[in-house]
């Protein structure tokens, strides 16, 4: 049985006498920023000047750029954008980096796509929350957590299963579990994850269910209920108590609807393409064609993006949360 550490179990003391540069203050950024300086860590903030500098002006964080804040760090976490990060790293972070510091990232991409080639004298470890940033600082503020993963991809000191762990029990992790990963593992299984069912997966699902009913002739607003709202609520469910604990909650005919017709929707020809998109990722192709696509300046990734934006269960769905004052606001509207 793989072991999974908590709080507890995890000395920080050693930590919480360096500094800690968190370079980049979007999603996980302000999250690790603010999770860490709240659990007693010495935390600074590199950016550049703009919309995310002014955030963390306000939050409270001391903020300088990106060279000021690894010049000043022990350990430096790079939460930039992962198709920016080679050349932030090449430019500001590299040049700065001292034998002995520690470089984390809270996702392997770039290590394990050989895109960053740090040097041997420093350590170099992976914290990746099993969660979007904006609940990672939610959950924590909550008095919770979100689960991480933590991987040893370079140990030069000798410490740095030490530090890792110790950031990761900064971040609210050790809350809710720890566990040990490579950089290998944590790259394929994150990527496949928002592909084929966290992101990918599920919308995909949510506008074919969409669609499928108001082709039919039904009410878009009907058919938003049913496929998109109503899969938070259901979503709860599966978080709280697994299938079984959704499945309780659920009527019997639904149940039995979704033993008989689920398997219809994803069969073993839905399973096998999710191995063609694993396999995609292991070999490295994915990679590829998203380096290059940035290297375009995402003429694709652009021109899908205000088409989804503009789909119907998207009118509606804007609509209708309108009316819906409890639920919360997205968090790029705030
Ligand atoms: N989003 C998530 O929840 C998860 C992300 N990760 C990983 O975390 C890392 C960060 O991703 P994410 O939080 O989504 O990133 P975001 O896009 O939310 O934030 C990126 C941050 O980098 C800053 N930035 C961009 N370009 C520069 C630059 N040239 N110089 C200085 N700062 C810059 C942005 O500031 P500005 O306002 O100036 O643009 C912003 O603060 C990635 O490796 C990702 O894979 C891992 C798990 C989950
Ligand atoms: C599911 C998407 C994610 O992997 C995440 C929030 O964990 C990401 O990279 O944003």
């Amino acid at each position: 049985m793989t072991t999974v550490l908590y709080n507890h179990q995890i000395e920080d003391q050693a930590l919480k006498a360096e500094k800690i540069a968190i370079i980049g203050y979007g999603s996980q950024g302000h999250a690790h920023a603010l999770n860490l300086k709240e659990s007693g860590f010495d935390v600074v903030v590199g950016l550049r000047k703009g919309k995310s500098w002014d955030k963390a002006e306000k939050d409270g964080v001391d903020v300088t750029t990106v060279p000021e804040a690894v010049k000043q760090a022990k350990v430096v976490m790079v939460l930039l954008p992962d198709e920016y990060q080679p050349k932030i790293y090449e430019e500001q972070i590299a040049p700065h980096l001292e034998a002995g510091d520690a470089l984390a990232f809270a996702h392997g991409f770039n290590i394990h796509f050989s895109q960053i080639q740090p040097p041997d004298n420093v350590d170099v470890f992976l914290v990746a929350p099993k969660g979007p940033g904006h609940l990672v600082r939610r959950t924590y503020e909550d008095g919770a957590g979100v689960p991480a993963l933590f991987g040893i991809y370079q140990d030069a000191t000798g410490k740095a299963t030490e530090t890792a762990l110790a950031y990761a029990k900064g971040v609210g992790a050790g809350r809710a579990g720890i566990l040990e990963t490579s950089f290998q593992e944590e790259t394929e299984t994150d990527l496949f994850g928002e592909q084929a069912v966290l992101c990918g997966g599920v919308t995909s699902l949510i506008k074919a269910g969409f669609e499928t009913l108001t082709e039919a002739g039904y009410q878009p607003e009907v058919a938003y209920f049913e496929c998109m709202h109503e899969m938070k609520l259901i979503v709860d469910l599966l978080y709280e108590g697994g299938l079984e604990g959704m499945r309780y909650s659920i009527s019997d005919t639904a149940q039995w609807g979704d033993f008989v017709s689920g398997p219809r929707v994803v069969d073993a020809d839905t399973k096998a393409r999710m191995k063609d998109i694993l396999s995609d990722i292991q070999t490295g192709r994915f990679a590829h064609g998203w380096i290059l696509e940035n290297q375009a300046n995402r003429p694709q990734f652009n021109a899908i993006n205000t088409r989804e934006n503009q789909h119907e269960i998207e009118v509606v769905g804007r609509k209708l949360r309108e009316l819906m004052p409890f639920v919360k606001k997205p968090v790029n509207t705030k």
